[in-house]
């Protein structure tokens, strides 16, 4: 796999991936070097490798990326270029990819779990500053000057602190282009074709073009191969547990599907002080992560002839008090929901499910008091509490090195795609510079 990636980059794109080639420099992040480069690329473009999804693949995990040279155009007004220096892969990058996503706009560069240092900043962008350490948001989150105005009418007025789900900039993130000129920043260096962005993020590239309202500035002496988990799946898990479902001490929680976002979930679930946490997954090698996260017991559907929710019922005596959906199955979300317990149980849906998927149940469910929700990036503000993500993750209080299962290079990104569908790696970090510690 890494043969054939390699010699489909080809040889001298291989050098300069490597630093060695005085054209691509820029993508050292070499400290000593880093004032120089930095003044010395403001305000023009960029060339750099990325991984591009040319089309969407079914079998996502088959050599689907093209790593190659592409070219990012200088940040324009409320914009900031950062140089990525990690990213992981998460099944939501492999979800668009493999075309499910109704939202996939091709050719683009994925990736959203990243964290990097800030290159440049366009015109009017207040408080992030060249050299900033940052890890960009999907989930975007708009100023205060914003929510006292009319430009983002969802953080405004009574809806302040409703949700997350800023939507200043969605329009633009959510179809593959910045909001200013609603243009994209990418093209391809062979032929100058235009590459879209992917939520506003676009991180399997050593350099990207980000919203301002996306960008979230941590401290420095944050390592940023660990931190960049937290743009999505783990802020996720915990958040489902602890903003959206807001679980309590002595509580019975249901975690069905024990990938890193499931696992964050149990960690979230533990912290929370949950007497028992019950983990679920058709694969039985997950029972191992699943205890070491905090879990107290697993279940495995296809053990049992009768529907899984019977058996958590029964289990439970009348069901649990939360229920976490951390697959994208519509069935399983069905089975989420109808094994809480009547009259408060709340089921969470996180996992994303295929295009044009419905969910069912039967309304008696909800009439005796079940609820329904779902979660996206755990309810967190983005800008705002990914910061005190990373000070959790520096004071001890929550893990992220155990979730990472795999270190690779950017152009072994098949490869982590590979491992990803294996169901073998939880989270792969991708070191954008080509200097992943050996595995
Ligand atoms: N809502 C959000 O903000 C958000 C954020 C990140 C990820 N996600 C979604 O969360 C989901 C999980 O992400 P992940 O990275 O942990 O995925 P993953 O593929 O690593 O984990 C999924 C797990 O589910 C298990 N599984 C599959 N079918 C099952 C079944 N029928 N019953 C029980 N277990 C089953 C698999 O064995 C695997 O362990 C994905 O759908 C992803 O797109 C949502
Ligand atoms: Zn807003
Ligand atoms: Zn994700």
């Amino acid at each position: 796999m890494l043969h054939s990636l390699l010699r489909s980059v080809g040889t001298a794109s291989r050098t300069a991936l490597l630093g060695s080639s005085a054209g691509t420099k820029t993508i050292l992040a070499r400290p000593l070097l880093k004032a120089r480069w930095m003044s010395s690329t403001a305000g023009k473009p960029i060339e750099c490798f990325a991984a591009v999804a040319w089309e969407p693949k079914a079998d996502y995990w088959n050599n689907a990326l093209s790593v190659e040279k592409v070219v990012v155009q200088p940040p324009k007004s409320g914009e900031v270029r950062v140089k990525v220096t990690h990213t992981a892969l998460c099944h939501t990058d492999a979800f668009t990819l493999s075309g499910e996503d109704a939202e996939g706009k091709f050719p683009c560069i994925l990736g959203h779990e990243a964290a990097g240092i800030v290159e440049s900043v366009g015109e009017g962008v207040k408080d992030i500053e060249v050299g900033d350490h940052v890890i960009p948001c999907y989930q975007a989150e708009c100023y205060p000057e914003d929510q006292a105005s009319d430009h983002c009418p969802r953080c405004r007025g009574y809806r302040v602190g409703k949700t997350n789900l800023c939507g200043k900039i969605r329009p633009f993130t959510g179809s593959g282009v910045m909001a200013s000129d609603q243009d994209s920043r990418f093209t391809a260096q062979k032929d100058g074709s235009k590459l879209w962005h992917y939520m506003g993020t676009s991180t399997f590239s050593q350099y990207t073009v980000l919203h301002a309202e996306s960008v979230a500035k941590i401290r420095k002496d944050a390592p940023l191969e660990k931190v960049n988990l937290l743009g999505c799946g783990l802020a996720t898990g915990w958040g489902a547990v602890w903003n959206t479902a807001k679980v309590e001490e002595d509580s019975t929680c249901a975690i069905f599907g024990l990938g890193a976002v499931g696992l964050s979930v149990i960690e979230g679930c533990a912290k929370a002080k949950a007497k028992r946490i019950i983990a679920i997954d058709i694969n039985p090698d997950k029972w191992e992560d699943a205890k070491a996260f905090g879990a107290t017991e697993f279940v495995n559907p296809r053990d049992f002839d009768k529907p899984i929710q019977q058996v958590i019922v029964e289990k439970t005596g009348g069901g649990v008090d939360y229920s976490f959906e951390c697959v994208g199955n519509t069935d399983l979300m069905r089975s989420a929901l109808e094994c809480t317990h009547i009259g408060w149980g709340q089921s969470v849906i996180i996992g994303v499910a295929g295009a044009g998927k419905e969910i069912s149940t039967r309304p008696f469910q909800l009439v005796t008091g079940r609820v329904w929700k779902g979660t996206a990036f755990g309810g967190f503000k983005s800008r705002s509490q990914v910061p005190e993500l990373v000070d959790k993750y520096l004071a001890g209080e929550v893990k992220i090195d155990e979730y990472i299962t795999h270190n690779r290079n950017l152009t072994d990104i098949n490869e982590a795609f590979e491992l990803l569908h294996s169901g073998k790696c939880l989270r792969c970090v991708i070191w954008m510079g080509n200097d992943a510690p050996e595995a």
